[in-house]
């Protein structure tokens, strides 16, 4: 796909993957339409990435993704500023460990909520004009990780989601790809946990430097994965030194040999 002209909606951009993922974008002659929760940061990032690429190529505003009224406008209104979203990149999230509900409601259930306002935005078979959603979950999506067990139930659950809607047997009519990308770590402030309590056995927890994938690893990666429209494959899976790639799963019996299934 050639990005030159995309319009697309990404929420939490003003730090980390989702800045980084935007500003990539910008530069390949995308229009972005961008959310977070920190106004103030937002809005200057705004102002110096209209200076950078154009006043008409990128939009912020100040959103809670948990909160379903704020998304709904928040949406509503980057379909009004770019004319049509062709990409939805749900990408805000948070970990910590001591916050269930918040945890579930910006992981899960705004990703869950995001998708489907972007579906109904994007289905052709609606008068849509088509499109792409992903999901930006995390290796946690498919293993289990015991630092983080609310975390990881929260990107499981938006892996269930994503890779069931992409199985409806009407999606090629919709026009609609689904993708979930599965990253291991990158460093970004979500994995510096300042306080105790964030992770399950914080001391016991730590990721090699040498697993750890560079950010310009994961912005090409998550490039190559958007430019590719020939996969029917959801997970979209970004390793150090991997490059990315497309993913499935499979459940094997017990003894390791008989019987694998392949779930996506
Ligand atoms: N950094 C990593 O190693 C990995 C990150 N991820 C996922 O990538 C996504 C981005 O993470 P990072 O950039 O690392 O984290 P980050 O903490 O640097 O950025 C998170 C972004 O989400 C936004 N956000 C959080 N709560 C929000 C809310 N209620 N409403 C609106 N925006 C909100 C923040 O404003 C910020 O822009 C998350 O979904 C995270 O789970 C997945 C795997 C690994
Ligand atoms: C197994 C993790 C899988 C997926 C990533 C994810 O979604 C969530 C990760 C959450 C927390 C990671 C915390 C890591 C903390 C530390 O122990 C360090 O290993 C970080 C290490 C180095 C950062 C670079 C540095 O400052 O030296």
């Amino acid at each position: 796909m050639d990005l030159t002209g995309k319009r697309v909606f990404l929420t939490g951009g003003n730090r980390g993957l989702g800045r980084a993922i935007m500003e990539a974008l910008l530069s390949e002659g995308a229009r972005v339409y961008f959310c977070s929760l920190q106004a103030e940061k937002g809005k200057s990032l705004e102002a110096e990435l209209q200076d950078r690429h154009g006043s008409s190529s990128v939009f912020f505003r100040q959103c809670d993704v948990s909160d379903a009224d704020q998304l709904k406008k928040t949406f509503d209104d980057a379909v009004s500023k770019l004319g049509w979203v062709d990409i939805c990149i749900n990408n805000a999230g948070i970990m910590d460990e001591r916050k269930m509900e918040d945890t579930i409601a910006v992981n899960a259930v705004a990703q869950i909520r995001g998708s489907q306002l972007a579906l109904d935005h994007m289905r052709r078979d609606r008068g849509g004009r088509g499109g792409v959603i992903i999901n930006v979950v995390s290796e946690t999506g498919f293993k289990p990780v015991y630092w983080v067990p609310v975390y990881t139930a929260s990107k499981h659950a938006v892996l269930g989601f994503t890779t069931s809607w992409a199985k409806n047997p009407r999606m090629s009519e919709m026009g609609v790809r689904w993708r979930c990308v599965c990253v291991g770590s990158v460093d970004t402030d979500m994995i510096h946990p300042t306080e105790e309590g964030q992770m399950v056995d914080q001391s016991t927890f730590v990721i090699p430097f040498a697993l750890l994938i560079e950010m310009s690893e994961y912005v090409a990666a998550f490039l190559k994965m958007l430019r590719d429209q020939a996969h029917d494959d959801v997970i979209f899976e970004i390793q150090n030194g991997t490059g990315g790639r497309f993913r499935k799963r499979q459940i094997v019996d017990s003894d390791g040999v008989s019987n694998p299934v392949t779930v996506d």
